[in-house]
Formats: C-alpha cells, structure tokens, sequence
C-alpha cells in the first residue's frame, strides 16, 4: 500500500485510481516528433491493454508511468500521487515501492541465479519486502512454482534458462511484494500463441490475486479480450 503522505489526493468523489494521466505529451529531442497520447483513467485491481503501431509511442508511455521519463506537458498520477512533481529519487522509490515493471527484454541481472532475481526488488523497497510472507525467499518459491518453473531451474543463472522461463522469472520479479501496478512491455512477443495465452493467464491470475493492475503493451489485437479497457496509441502528432 502507499503511504498516507503519497496518496494525497483520495476522498470519496474522487477514489483512489491505479493509474490517471491528462494532456500528455513528449519529445526525445530537437527537431523530434512530439507525441501525444490518450488521457487514462484504471481504477485500482483493473487491467488495461495498450496497443499500437510500431513508433506510436507505447515504451514512451511506460516510461511516464513509471516515472523514468518525465512528461514536457501533462500529468501523470500513479495510485494518486503526481509522479511529474516528485523529485528523481522520490520517484525512484516510489517506482520501486508500488510498480513492477516487465520489460521487452526482460532486463534480468544476468550472474544472478532465477532465485535471486525474483527477490531483488525486495532488497530495494523495505515495504515490498515487509510484505511478503513470511520472507521474501518464501514468496519468491510461491511465485515461481505458481508460474511452472521446475524447482531444478531455481539455483541456476537466469542465462542458462529458456527464453519462456526468462520472462516468467521477469514476472515473478514484478508480482513480488505484492505491488499495485505492473507495466508490461511486450513481454510476449518471443512466444508462441500457446505459450503467450498461457503466460498472459497466469501473469493476470496471480496480479488478480493480489489486487494489482496490470498494464500490458503489445501490437498484437488478439491478447486485447483479456483485459478491462483497451487504449489506441495513434503515434506522433507532429
Ligand atoms: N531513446 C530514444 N531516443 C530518441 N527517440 C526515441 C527513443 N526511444 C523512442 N524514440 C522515438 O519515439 C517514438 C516512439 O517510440 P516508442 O519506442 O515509444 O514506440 P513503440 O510504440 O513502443 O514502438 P515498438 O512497438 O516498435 O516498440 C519513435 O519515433 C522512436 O523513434
């Protein structure tokens, strides 16, 4: 849960929401398009699947919400706190206090054992590690039993796994702690339609589980019918 202090902006008329942006907009340089995007609005526990063409500008997006990009115009409230007017390291704590982030390429520590990469963000943020029960190890076992990782693949270096287990140890590494919010970015796009169904099962199961909102992005149109809302990015305005 957030703090008090975070969530400053709750009362009756205006809930809690995973997740609020209005009137955003970004450019990566001089002379670069601006992109603009859709105001969002997911209440907490709710998923939303976001897609576009390639460019539109979905990574971007993610990188807004989670605070590692800052927008040149708009707002961006993550579980109602104004992310945009926090300082950089009140947003690196407050992305590694309530948002699991799962990226395209996964970004796991490659000398670390599948084990050890699922409790990392443990060691990050006190309060995910303070809520795992009854330690974050035990959590960890939870997890990737619950996400079909054989007990054999746990003590072993993330690199000498499957591509299939790398992003189910990603997820693992997301759902730990129990945060709010996971953004997904295309984390199956290397997998088959089997094991994509399979994945975005599971992954969406367990978030459920936890009460946690889950942010996917894909190009593909077929993984939509798993989700709450469904947002089109149209790329850049200008
Ligand atoms: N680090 C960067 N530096 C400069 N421009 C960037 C950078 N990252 C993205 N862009 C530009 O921003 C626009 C949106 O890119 P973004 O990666 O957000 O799109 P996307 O919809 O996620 O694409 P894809 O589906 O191919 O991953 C593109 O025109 C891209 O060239």
């Amino acid at each position: 849960m957030a703090s008090t202090a975070e969530l400053s902006d709750s009362n009756e008329q205006h809930p809690i929401r995973a997740l609020a942006t209005a009137d955003l907009s970004y450019q990566w340089g001089p002379g670069q398009p601006t992109l603009t995007f859709p105001d969002l609005s997911l209440p907490l526990g709710q998923h939303l699947f976001l897609r576009g063409a390639s460019g539109s500008g979905k990574s971007t997006l993610l990188s807004l919400l989670s605070g590692m990009l800052t927008p040149d115009a708009g707002t961006v409230r993550i579980l109602g706190s104004q992310l945009d007017r926090l300082g950089a390291g009140q947003r690196d704590r407050f992305r590694a206090n309530h948002i699991g982030v799962i990226f395209q390429q996964f970004n796991l520590v490659p000398y670390l054992t599948a084990e050890a990469n699922v409790t990392l963000p443990c060691r990050l943020s006190a309060q995910r590690r303070d809520a795992t029960d009854p330690e974050p190890i035990h959590e960890a076992h939870r997890l990737l039993t619950a996400l079909a990782i054989p007990q054999s693949c746990w003590h072993r270096k993330v690199t000498q796994l499957s591509i299939g287990q790398q992003q189910r140890i990603a997820a693992a590494r997301a759902l730990i702690g129990g945060p709010s919010l996971i953004l997904a970015d295309e984390p199956t796009s290397a997998l088959d339609s089997d094991n994509r169904d399979r994945f975005l099962d599971l992954l969406l199961t367990l978030a459920e589980a936890r009460n946690t909102s889950v942010v996917f992005v894909s190009h593909d149109r077929a993984l939509a019918q798993h989700f709450d809302h469904q947002v089109e990015l149209e790329g850049a305005a200008s």
